[in-house]
């Protein structure tokens, strides 16, 4: 919390640090990334040595403090909700890897990745030639502990990444996983830039699916970002990078300061939060593959916070213009800092613009003539009304039985009939009206100023695309 009191801004820190002006701009935007604790811990190393260029500035480091219970007997005699497995243990699978040494059965090949805690490389099963990544973290921190059972815990859905065996040595885990041979997502946005909300959809349907899973688990991710969704040779979505996530009881609080800032709830900022942060974060990415850029920015870590805990975010205007009503309501329902009117991810899942681009059976009737649902001005306005104006838009689950408070007094010819195609049909109306053409869109973020593809921490705001 060190960092929360600091009045100084993280350039001056860095010009202590005695580096040049260029050096110091790109720490600065490195630093905008990292967690409170870890730009703490950075600056008191700064004293010490003068700091040495990062070499990776692409990485976003994030520090973790645990605040769930520790793995024993307390979690176990206090499962909380959805704890379909034994937590905190390692399974019969993990048991079997650690009697054995993990090169008696994989052959280790090249670093396809670098984290905080170790590094990640592709390994081949020497029974089947099977290829998978393997993770090496160092056991010196408990927090490392914490991830092998959390992936553990949640290893088998399909949107998290498959934990296949442990292998552990004196000094380090050797975590077999799944190999996403397709990369992380971030580079995927390096290259599409701005998506189409049809895309962004369907984007945000697998990582809530994903993150409803984590929940209903009793696990928060914490750092939901597009550095930590990879995808798989077929393009499938996978949430990795469990090094910051927690068990959570029903009810119980966190308050360990970490994540990555440009994606961090600013209920995180001030401590007490739940595992709604991650629906912020994941807000936070769907604002980005909308509108190709980072909510929330600043020139120093202080200025990212102060945006994040106090700037009004207007989707009415500007870009967002080009972004259907539909889309915006559900960013608002995900970026509101208001903590009970944030959505969960199951709201988010059945939000009319997830269900409107995502279920082929809904979108394939809305082409489909009807002459038994009327399209009225009621029906339309009530989607098309600003935020502050009415109610949030309602979930799929309620389709038939729409009401439009704000419109108590409308005309009494009721435009829904019971029909769920009703609804599907005015969000298609207001989606296409709103809309911009591609060309539009793309001439905001033209490939040859493509957003950067190492890291999501670039935080200029002089550059639309490159403010990713
Ligand atoms: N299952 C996988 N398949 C392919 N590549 C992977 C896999 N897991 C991780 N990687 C690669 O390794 C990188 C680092 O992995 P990961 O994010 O899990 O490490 P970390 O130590 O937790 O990182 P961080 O410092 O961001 O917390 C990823 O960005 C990705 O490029």
């Amino acid at each position: 919390m060190e960092c929360l009191g600091k009045k100084r801004k993280g350039v001056e820190i860095l010009a202590e640090c005695q580096i040049d002006f260029e050096e110091q701009t790109q720490l600065a935007i490195l630093w905008s990334h990292l967690s409170l604790e870890d730009y703490s811990r950075r600056k008191r190393k700064c004293n010490e040595v003068v700091v040495s260029k990062i070499v990776n500035l692409g990485r976003s480091i994030v520090n973790g403090v645990a605040t769930a219970p520790a793995c024993g007997a307390a979690s176990l005699e206090l499962p909380g909700r959805g704890l379909k497995r034994k937590i905190g243990c390692i399974d019969v699978a993990t048991r079997l890897g650690r009697k054995k040494k993990i090169d008696q059965q994989y052959e280790l090949d090249k670093t396809i990745g670098k984290g905080k805690f170790g590094s990640v490389v592709l390994c081949r099963s020497k029974a089947t030639g099977e290829e998978f990544a393997c993770k090496i973290l160092r056991k010196d921190k408990e927090i490392v502990h914490q991830e092998v059972e959390i992936m553990q815990h949640l290893s088998g859905h399909p949107g998290v990444v498959t934990l296949k065996a442990v292998y552990e040595d004196t000094e380090s885990f050797h975590l077999v996983m799944e190999l996403c041979s397709g990369g992380r997502l971030l580079d995927q946005m390096a290259r599409e830039g701005i998506y189409s909300e049809q895309k962004a959809a369907n984007i945000i349907k697998e990582l809530m699916l994903a993150i409803r899973y984590c929940h209903e688990m009793g696990v928060v991710h914490r750092d939901i970002k597009p550095e930590n969704i990879l995808l798989t040779s077929s393009g499938q979505m996978k949430l990795a990078d469990f090094g910051l996530a927690v068990r959570i009881l029903d009810g119980q609080s966190l308050n360990g300061v970490v994540g990555s800032p440009a994606y961090v709830a600013p209920e995180v900022l001030v401590g007490n939060y739940s595992e709604k942060v991650d629906i912020w974060s994941a807000g936070v990415l769907l604002h980005a593959l909308l509108v190709g850029v980072l909510p929330f920015q600043g020139d120093s870590l202080e200025a990212v916070f102060e945006a994040i805990k106090r700037e009004k975010l207007d989707f009415n205007s500007g870009v967002w213009e080009s972004v259907s009503q539909p889309a915006r309501d559900l960013l608002s329902g995900m970026l509101t800092r208001s903590i009970s009117a944030r959505f969960t991810a199951n709201e988010v899942l059945k939000h009319p613009w997830i269900c409107f681009y995502t279920e082929p059976t809904l979108r394939t009737r809305t082409f489909e003539p009807k002459n038994h649902v009327r399209l009225t001005s009621r029906k339309l306005t009530c989607i098309l009304r600003p935020e502050s104006e009415r109610k949030r838009l309602i979930s799929c689950d309620t389709l038939s039985d729409v009401s439009c408070p704000t419109l108590a007094s409308s005309s009494s010819t009721d435009i829904f009939d019971g029909e769920d195609g009703g609804l599907v049909d005015v969000l298609a109306v207001a989606i296409s009206r709103v809309r911009i053409s591609e060309p539009k869109r793309s001439r905001i973020c033209s490939p040859s100023n493509a957003i950067q593809p190492e890291c999501s921490s670039n935080l200029k705001t002089s550059n639309l695309c490159t403010a990713f």
